[in-house]
C-alpha cells in the first residue's frame, strides 16, 4: 500500500439525531474542505439530509438512500464514488482531495471501514483518515445504554464530539465523558455546539499526514493512552506461557460497560522483542478465526525478526490491510505495539493466544485504559 498517493476518507458517524448533519454542514463550508466529496447515506427512499447540506461549486454531495452502508449497500459505495468522480472529471473538475462519508444513525461503522480495505477499487484509491463520532450530550448516556450500535460507533472513533452541550450543564457532562473514555480511551473528546468546531480537529488521525508531516506513528496508534500494567506493579499482570492460565484480569475501568451488555475492551498489547513472521501470522490467524467479528478495530506497529523496517497493520473485524512498511526512523524502539478495541474479548485472551506461538521467555505487557475523560 502506498499511503502517499491515497485520498483521505473521513467517516462521520453517531446515533440518530446526534448532530451529524449539523456538523457536516459547517465542516464542508470551511476553506480547508474545498474539493471534498461528501457521501450521505440515509435509510429512507427520500433522503433529506443531503438537502440540508450547503451545496457549492467546490464540493460535490452524493446521496445513498434506501438502505444502510453497513449492511445492504456495501457494494454501492465504490459504485457511487466512481460515478461521482467520473462526473466531476467530465465537468473538468479535479478529483476530490478528500471524501467524507456520513453514515446513517444506526450504522455500525466497522463494516464500512472494512469495505474501504477490502473493495479492490476503494482500497487502491482511498485510505481511512479518521472516524468522527457525534454523541448527544443530553441523550448520550441513555443511548449508549440502550443501543449497541451507539457503543460500537463510539468504540471505533478517533474523535468523539459531544454535541448539544448548550442543553446540559457541565456536571452532567462528566459522567458521559468518563463513559466515553472507558469505551475508547484513545479518542480525543471535543464539546460542540451547533457543529461549531475547527475542521482541523476532525481530520489527520491517519498514519500518513501528507508530505509536510509524513508518518505520525504514535499519534495514529495512541498506545500511550493506555496505562501499562507491569508484572512488578500489581503482581497479577504477568502473561504466562502456553498451557498455564493467565492471571491478567480485565481492568477495573472496563466492566462499567458490561451493564450495557457489550463489554467493549480497549487495550494495548506490547511484545518487547521482534516477532517471527510465523508467530505473527499464526497468532493473528487464530485470533481472527475464533473472534474476528468481535475485533472492532486493531492498529499495530510491528517489528519482525527478518526485517529492519517496522510494519503498520490496520485491521477491522477479521480483515487486515496488507502490512505497510514504515520508515525506520518513524519509531524509536523495537517494541511491537498492538491496540485492540474488542467486544467481549479480554486482554488476557489475546495475550494467552500469543503465548502459544511466542518463543520461551518472550516478554509481553498489556496496558489498559484508565477511566478518566480525555480533554
Ligand atoms: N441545541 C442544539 N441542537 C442541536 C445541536 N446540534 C444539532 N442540533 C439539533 O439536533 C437535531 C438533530 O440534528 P442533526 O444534525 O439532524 O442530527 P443527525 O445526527 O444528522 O440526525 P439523523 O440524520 O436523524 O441521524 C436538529 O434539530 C439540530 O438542529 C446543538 O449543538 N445544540
Amino acid at each position: 500500500m502506498q499511503f502517499t498517493t491515497l485520498t483521505p476518507v473521513n467517516v462521520l458517524t453517531g446515533f440518530l439525531g446526534s448532530g451529524k448533519t449539523t456538523l457536516l454542514n459547517r465542516w464542508v463550508r470551511q476553506a480547508s474542505m474545498r474539493n471534498t466529496l461528501v457521501v450521505i447515506n440515509e435509510f429512507g427512499d427520500i433522503g433529506l439530509d443531503h438537502q440540508l447540506i450547503t451545496h457549492s461549486d467546490e464540493q460535490a454531495v452524493v446521496e445513498m438512500s434506501s438502505g444502510c452502508l453497513c449492511c445492504t449497500l456495501r457494494g454501492d459505495l465504490s459504485r457511487t464514488l466512481q460515478q461521482a468522480i467520473n462526473e466531476l472529471l467530465a465537468k473538468g473538475k479535479p478529483a476530490p482531495a478528500r471524501v467524507v462519508i456520513e453514515t446513517t444513525g444506526l450504522a455500525d461503522p466497522a463494516p464500512i471501514l472494512q469495505l474501504l480495505m477490502t473493495d479492490h477499487w476503494l482500497a487502491h484509491r482511498f485510505q481511512l483518515d479518521s472516524v468522527v463520532c457525534c454523541v448527544d450530550a443530553a441523550n448520550g448516556e441513555a443511548t449508549l445504554q440502550a443501543h449497541r450500535e451507539s457503543q460500537r460507533q463510539v468504540a471505533v472513533a478517533d474523535r468523539l464530539l459531544i454535541t448539544k452541550t448548550d442543553l446540559v450543564n457541565q456536571e452532567c457532562l462528566t459522567p458521559l465523558a468518563n463513559q466515553l473514555a472507558s469505551l475508547n480511551p484513545a479518542a480525543e473528546q471535543w464539546q460542540v455546539v451547533n457543529g461549531n468546531l475547527s475542521p482541523d480537529l476532525l481530520v489527520g488521525a491517519g498514519l500518513y499526514r501528507g508530505a509536510s508531516q509524513g508518518y505520525q506513528v504514535e499519534q495514529w496508534l495512541k498506545s500511550s493512552s493506555y496505562q501499562l500494567h507491569h508484572a512488578t506493579d500489581h503482581g497479577r499482570d504477568e502473561i504466562q506461557q502456553p498451557g498455564v492460565a493467565s492471571t491478567l484480569e480485565p481492568p477495573s475501568s472496563q466492566p462499567s460497560l458490561t451493564r450495557h451488555g457489550e463489554n467493549i475492551n480497549a487495550f494495548c498489547f506490547c511484545i518487547e522483542e521482534p516477532i517471527t513472521p510465523d508467530a505473527l501470522e499464526n497468532w493473528l490467524d487464530l485470533l481472527m478465526s475464533f473472534m474476528g467479528e468481535k475485533m472492532l478495530r486493531i492498529k499495530a506497529v510491528v517489528h519482525l525478526t527478518d526485517r529492519e523496517e517496522p510494519l503498520a497493520l490496520h485491521g477491522v473485524q477479521h480483515i487486515f490491510h496488507p502490512p505497510a512498511p514504515l520508515p525506520i526512523n518513524s519509531v524509536t524502539d523495537r517494541i511491537s505495539r498492538f491496540v485492540f478495541i474488542t467486544q467481549n474479548v479480554a486482554p488476557d485472551t489475546v495475550a494467552q493466544l500469543y503465548s502459544f506461538f511466542a518463543p520461551a521467555g518472550s516478554s509481553t505487557t498489556t496496558s489498559t485504559s484508565t477511566n478518566e475523560a480525555n480533554p
